[in-house]
């Protein structure tokens, strides 16, 4: 049996994702404090929803979902119910697998993992990194469970806030930039819809040519980059705005931040 705790953005894309993949509602168990989305959760998935406690009696295998800075309080409600023969699987960025060991019983084996929101469609990243007393089993029955919503990486944890900065919060990096173009295309006169519709599509192809032809992108940008044409035009714009530079320093102050959340 398997318990979500903490069913918003991303504890619900990974629900939402695990029963499209074939896990049956009455083997997965929701906690969720309000029960106006506890409702809403019970209609729409069929789930059943218990509070932190029951879920730590009945489920073998713990999803934590909730915000890094509630993990702490919750780790010590679930710490009387749990034992080394549960598995504790967190999501929260930056909660590292020493914090969550200190919270519960010694021995209690842990796996820090960072998903991301294209789980919900089955076409998540996720990275996972164990901790002292997690052993192979422990990580091949993590990867089992999050390898049903996308795909699944082993990485050192001291990789884990990097993960964060690039795959965690990346799908936002690629709105914001379908956001900007869109709102180019419209400012030009083009109608939204046609715009969103060009927009969206470029964007898959573009990454159905990253994953699938294994070259690397500075390839396939030249292929894009006529001589004398119009993407050199725009790249020239990108590169005079300092948009790389821009990006790295993106990244940056999210590895960072993930790195601040296991002290707030
Ligand atoms: N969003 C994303 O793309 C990603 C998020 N994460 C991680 O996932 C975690 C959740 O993020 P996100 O989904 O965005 O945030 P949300 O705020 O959407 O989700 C947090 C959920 O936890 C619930 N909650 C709070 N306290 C408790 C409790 N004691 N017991 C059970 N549930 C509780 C909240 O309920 P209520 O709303 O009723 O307070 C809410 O539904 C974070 O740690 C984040 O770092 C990781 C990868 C990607
Ligand atoms: O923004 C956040 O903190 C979370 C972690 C990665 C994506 N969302």
């Amino acid at each position: 049996m398997i318990a979500i705790i903490g069913a918003g953005k991303m504890g619900e894309a990974l629900l939402a994702g695990m029963l499209a993949k074939g896990h049956a509602p009455q083997d997965v168990l929701v906690t969720e404090p309000r029960e106006d989305h506890a409702e809403e959760l019970r209609g729409r998935y069929g789930v059943e929803v218990v509070t932190a406690a029951d879920a730590a009696k009945r489920a073998d295998t713990l999803l934590l979902a909730l915000k890094p800075q509630d993990m702490v309080s919750l780790l010590d409600e679930l710490a009387p119910y749990l034992s080394p023969a549960h598995l504790v699987i967190s999501v929260a960025a930056g909660i590292t697998t020493a914090v969550l060991e200190g919270h519960l019983p010694t021995g209690t084996p842990v796996v820090r993992a960072m998903p991301n929101t294209p789980a919900l469609m089955g076409r998540g990243m996720t990275a996972v990194a164990g901790g002292a007393h997690t052993g192979g089993a422990h990580l091949d029955r993590a990867e089992a469970l999050l390898g049903t919503v996308g795909e699944v990486v082993r990485v050192g944890e001291q990789h884990m806030d990097t993960v964060t900065a690039i795959s965690g919060s990346g799908p936002a990096y690629f709105y914001f930039i379908a956001e900007t173009m869109i709102e180019a295309g419209v400012a030009m006169g083009m109608p939204r819809a046609t715009a969103q519709r060009l927009v969206g599509q470029t964007i898959t192809g573009a990454a159905a040519m990253l994953t699938d032809s294994g070259e690397h992108p500075v390839v396939l940008r030249e292929a894009v980059t006529s001589p004398g044409g119009t993407t050199a035009a725009a790249l020239r714009e990108l590169e005079r705005h300092g948009v790389r530079t821009a990006f790295t320093d993106a990244i940056e102050a999210a590895r960072d931040r993930s790195n601040a959340l296991s002290g707030d």
